[in-house]
């Protein structure tokens, strides 16, 4: 261990990017003064992108891997790392990247959409390396543990949200496939010997080919496997236009195209190809030639538009136009912009459009800009069943009531790429009928589908650590916080079955003696949640990765308005820290309006708790008694900045997130310049806090003051480091006084 304790603090994208140019300088001046090191690591998606072209790229132009190096410390115990969201990029989003990239002035080759020799598929593969979910797989060396810590619940109390009514009559349902998806083919296997596993594709016309030469795996894993037909995929999706149209309630697709970034894409295809299909086959050629993916969504038949003759685009244009006369409305993503639910796979994610849905009342945005009932599509069953389960109940009961609403927390099962979200590298588009077989090195075969081309095969691994781990977590939970547990396993899923028999087995490890410890499906999992939560009651919910993502925006969002405002900790299991911020992503439309009127709506509060958690952490291991006073102080100061409500307004003339910060700055000096386990931290601080304190009304005058102006921050993706600083830092007093600490 080196002399100087370090916590890495990571760049990302959008938002939470610019957050950092203000935040950071007030984390380094006052962690300095504890002797700690805050270095930063850019794992933003443009320096994703650079790291993989370092050949392509002038000395001072290439970027260093930095993920890769903070993926190699996850695995370590002197890991502390803070994890700001960063973009899981879809193709729209990595292709306006590398445009941007190449006109600052970085050789970046194009993305090779069809790749047509080696070096074109040796650079598409370079850039899937950036894609999807392309970090958080990587840093997420340890189980979650994410939760609204006392001090926010409280707050959310006090200050309740806005939740849209909810009404008996309300049309908006779920809808799901019935058969042919991954839930109704799933088979699963433990594996007894650490080995290999090959995946095979045996075709109808015989032929055996390999589809992934040797998948390690350990002693004790759970793997499984399921196909999602395309066939009946697509039947569904035509039944749901039908439906959609007869009911009169909006189109909505949830997927996750982002994290599952190989299967989501393709299913998100086939919606926009059958929702499309008179205009897609009518004009197949014209389209074809141009190059349009619908896997990228109807938005990038409308980027091709201009490059086809005149005729053929008016043609296009008119039919497209009579087709939406004819289909159920779409739910939209801006409508004043014309963007509708299936232009860009990335646009709508089902952890954040799903909650964001249930408290608007139900309803999604239509064309006329207004709420209308909707019908949210979501293919699979694994999960889709738990968003109907708060549906009925908010039906039946009316919205949630955040002033008394109870709290969900949840202990993730997401270490070494734990379940679906670590398939991606195993997940298969089929190309012909015949059958997809996993094999292991003695030749029996664990798990076997019949396919037809077009589907979509995947298998998932689930390492045996990382169960014990999580049950050891659940228990902890359960125990610290005096609060029933609930572990969310469905008996009718092959994976969940093997899941179900190890929680039983590794719980005896534990004193469970006077814990209330439950197994339940999903469903009745979320029906006891809910009864529970809105008679004020806590409920641990102890989930696999998939559930960890959605339930951490699902109840954050019911009960505090939004998951930035959750404490999302990853204690790592070789024994480090990784601290994330919040629950929720970049929320590009923050970005917009900064560049539009100088205003920053993103709350850091997630920021805040994560540095605490961070703070904390660095003390015990490394005993640096300072690190525990900057703790506690910050706590206390966090108290302060919730009581007082120094979230940043959503408008122009409050305080923004500068402001935020500014006012974070001022409370942790005066809880240091109170405290008195540490008098030179003390004698350090009180200057700072009296200048913060008496010039509050100037500093947040001149902050205030750039506000409703367009502000240029040199891109988007790769934005000018100079302009961002100078933007994110407009008040001079502020500045100096943090200067003279
Ligand atoms: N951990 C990570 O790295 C994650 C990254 N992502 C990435 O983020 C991007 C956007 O994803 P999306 O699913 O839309 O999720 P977001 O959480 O970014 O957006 C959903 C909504 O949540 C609210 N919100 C979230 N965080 C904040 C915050 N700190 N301050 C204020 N409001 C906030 C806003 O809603 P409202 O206006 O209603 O308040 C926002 O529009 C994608 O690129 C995705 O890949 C997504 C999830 C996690
Ligand atoms: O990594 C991602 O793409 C999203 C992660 C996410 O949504 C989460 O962890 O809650
Ligand atoms: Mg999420």
């Amino acid at each position: 261990m080196s002399d100087t304790p370090k916590i890495l603090y990571t760049l990302t994208d959008e938002a939470p990017f610019l957050a950092t140019q203000s935040l950071l300088p007030i984390v380094e001046a006052f962690t300095a003064t504890a002797g700690i090191r805050v270095e930063t690591r850019d794992i933003s998606l443009a320096a994703r992108i650079l790291a993989q072209f370092p050949e392509r790229l002038r000395a001072d132009q290439k970027a260093a891997d930095d993920l890769a190096e903070l993926g190699q410390l996850a695995t370590t115990p002197e890991a502390n790392i803070i994890k700001l969201p960063n973009i899981s990029a879809s193709v729209p989003q990595l292709k306006a990247a590398i445009a941007e990239l190449q006109a600052q002035g970085y050789a970046l080759p194009d993305y090779p959409e069809e790749p047509r020799d080696d070096a074109e598929k040796e650079i598409k593969a370079r850039y899937g390396r950036a894609m999807g979910s392309a970090v958080n797989p990587v840093l997420r060396e340890g189980n979650s543990d994410r939760r609204a810590p006392a001090s926010v619940k409280a707050y959310a109390r006090k200050h309740p949200h806005r939740m849209g009514k909810w009404t008996a009559d309300s049309k908006s349902h779920v809808a799901h496939m019935d058969a042919g998806d991954f839930y109704g083919s799933e088979q699963s296997a433990v594996i007894a010997q650490a080995g290999s596993l090959r995946i095979e594709f045996a075709g109808d016309d015989g032929v055996v080919s390999v589809l992934k030469p040797a998948v390690k795996v350990g002693a004790g894993e759970v793997v499984d496997a399921a196909v999602m037909g395309a066939a009946a995929l697509s039947a569904f999706i035509d039944a749901q236009i039908m439906d959609a149209k007869a009911r009169g309630v909006l189109f909505s697709l949830h997927l996750k195209a982002t994290m599952m970034k190989v299967s989501d894409p393709i299913m998100f295809g086939i919606a926009v190809k059958r929702f499309y299909a008179p205009v897609l086959d009518k004009h197949a050629a014209a389209l074809e030639a141009a190059g349009f993916d619908a896997n990228n969504g109807i938005g990038d038949l409308y980027a091709r538009l201009p490059a086809l003759d005149a005729g053929v685009r008016e043609a296009i244009e008119a039919d497209i136009a009579a087709l939406y006369a004819e289909r159920p409305a779409l739910a939209m993503v801006n409508s004043d912009k014309g963007i509708t639910n299936l232009h860009v796979p990335s646009d709508v994610i089902v952890d954040a459009s799903m909650p964001a849905m249930i408290r608007d009342s139900g309803g999604m945005w239509n064309a006329e800009g207004k709420l209308q009932d909707a019908k949210a599509i979501i293919p699979d069953r694994c999960y889709a069943g738990i968003y109907q389960a708060v549906i009925d109940d908010c039906k039946a009961h009316g919205a949630f009531d955040p002033a008394t609403m109870g709290s969900v927390p949840n202990v993730g099962l997401m270490a070494q790429k734990a379940e679906e979200y670590g398939s991606h590298d195993k997940t298969f588009r089929i190309a012909a009928a015949g059958s997809v077989r996993v094999v292991d090195e003695a030749g029996n075969v664990l798990m076997q589908h019949a396919v037809q081309a077009g589907d979509i095969w995947r298998m998932c691994q689930t390492k045996d650590a990382p169960i014990r781990d999580w049950v050891k977590l659940a228990v902890n939970r359960a125990r610290l916080s005096n609060t029933p547990a609930v572990f969310w396993l469905d008996p009718q899923r092959a994976h969940d079955r093997n899941l179900i028999a190890k929680v039983e087995r590794y719980l005896k490890d534990h004193d469970t003696a006077g814990l209330d410890i439950r197994i339940l499906s999903p469903v009745e999992a979320m029906q006891l949640s809910l009864q529970r939560i809105r008679a004020g009651q806590d409920t641990i919910s102890v989930t696999g990765n998939v559930l960890r993502d959605y339930l951490t925006d699902l109840f954050p969002i019911m009960e505090l308005g939004t998951s930035a405002k959750m404490l999302s900790i990853v204690p790592l299991m070789a024994g480090g820290g990784l601290f994330e911020t919040g629950a929720g992503g970049s929320a590009p439309k923050h970005v917009q309006q900064f560049v539009e009127e100088n205003y920053l709506r993103w709350d850091s509060l997630g920021e805040f708790l994560a540095l605490a958690a961070s703070l904390e952490h660095l003390a015990d291991t490394t005993g640096n008694a300072r690190a525990k006073v900057l703790a506690d102080a910050l706590d206390a100061a966090n108290a302060t900045f919730l009581d007082t409500d120094k979230s940043p307004s959503r408008k122009v003339g409050g305080i923004d997130n500068r402001g935020s910060h500014f006012y974070l700055a001022m409370y942790w000096a005066l809880a240091l310049a109170a405290q008195d386990a540490d008098a030179g931290l003390k004698a350090r601080f009180a200057p700072l806090a009296a200048a913060l304190t008496a010039n509050e009304e100037k500093i947040v005058a001149e902050q205030i003051a750039v506000q409703g102006q367009p502000v240029d921050i040199g891109g988007y993706y790769h934005p000018d480091a100079a302009k961002l600083a100078a933007a994110m830092r407009p008040s001079a007093t502020f500045n100096a006084a943090l200067a003279a600490l």
